[in-house]
């Protein structure tokens, strides 16, 4: 029988980068495997987590060690294999549409990210009603306008766009902020069912700490720009001694307090 581990799809080694000449994160090492169970990274605002989701997404550049995917360096994705790199690398960032125009149906939307995952080699049968569905909007909003629907409801489409092109990784940074909270656990029960049968290697960044809880067994807290204990959240809330980590266990909502 082979017991050989998977490798991962993305790999952080001795990361750090910055912005304008100093680092903000130092040293990081963090793997997303597929097939692997999410992982998540709660921290303080201001920590280095959107800075740690940029440089996996090649967005910001590593200035000590690197970041691979597939076992290659990001930083050396040559233009052929950007187009591939982006659709099996997405990251979903808290800054709303991104390069979605908000004068778009949801249906066009969703439809030329169909296309691009298409014409970037990913076989992707899916309608847009079945991507809808994974994000649990009902079919009526395929006819909407985007600069006219919710926050909430945007960003269940930018994350539906995501999933379109079937990413080996999906990088979620703060995903859900304007989804109403009764409504997350729904979003975030599909995304998990549709992104496991995929094998797509999830990582989660968020101050959700229940989010984060009920998506990623293994979790980073991110402090001062290093991770400082790891490991289950419920285990990590109760048994890390570090500052950092019992500030975030004090300010836990009252649905998480049973880890403290
Ligand atoms: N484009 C930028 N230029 C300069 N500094 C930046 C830039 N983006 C972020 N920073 C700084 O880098 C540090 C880490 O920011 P980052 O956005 O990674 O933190 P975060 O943990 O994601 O915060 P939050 O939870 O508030 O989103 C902060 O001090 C921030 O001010």
């Amino acid at each position: 029988m082979s017991t050989s581990t998977p490798s991962p799809v993305l790999r952080a080694t001795g990361l750090s980068a910055g912005y304008g000449g100093a680092d903000v994160v130092h040293g990081i090492d963090l793997e997303l495997v597929t097939g692997g169970a999410p992982v998540g990274v709660v921290g303080a605002s201001g920590s280095g987590k959107s800075t740690i989701v940029r440089a996996l997404a090649g967005v910001v550049k590593p200035t000590r060690g690197h970041v691979t995917w597939s076992g290659r360096p990001v930083s050396k994705v040559g233009l052929r294999d950007k187009k591939r790199f982006r659709a099996q690398v997405r990251r979903v960032a808290q800054e709303g549409l991104g390069d979605i125009d908000p004068r778009s149906t949801v249906d066009r939307v969703l439809a030329g990210a169909l296309t691009d995952a298409r014409r970037a080699g990913v076989a992707n049968g899916a309608t847009v009603a079945e991507l809808l569905d994974h994000v649990a909007l009902e079919p009526r909003f395929a006819t909407r306008v985007l600069g006219t629907m919710s926050g909430g409801e945007k960003q269940r489409v930018v994350l539906a766009a995501a999933i379109a092109t079937r990413p080996s990784a999906l990088l979620l940074d703060e995903p859900l902020t304007a989804v109403d909270p009764s409504m997350r656990g729904e979003v975030v029960r599909r995304l998990a069912e549709t992104t496991a049968a995929d094998g797509t290697a999830v990582l989660l960044v968020s101050h959700d700490l229940e989010l984060v809880e009920r998506l990623c067994p293994q979790v980073h807290v991110l402090a001062g720009g290093t991770f400082v204990a790891s490991g289950s959240l419920s285990r990590v809330l109760s048994d890390s001694e570090h500052p950092a980590v019992r500030e975030l266990a004090e300010a836990a909502p009252l649905a998480v307090q049973r880890f403290r």
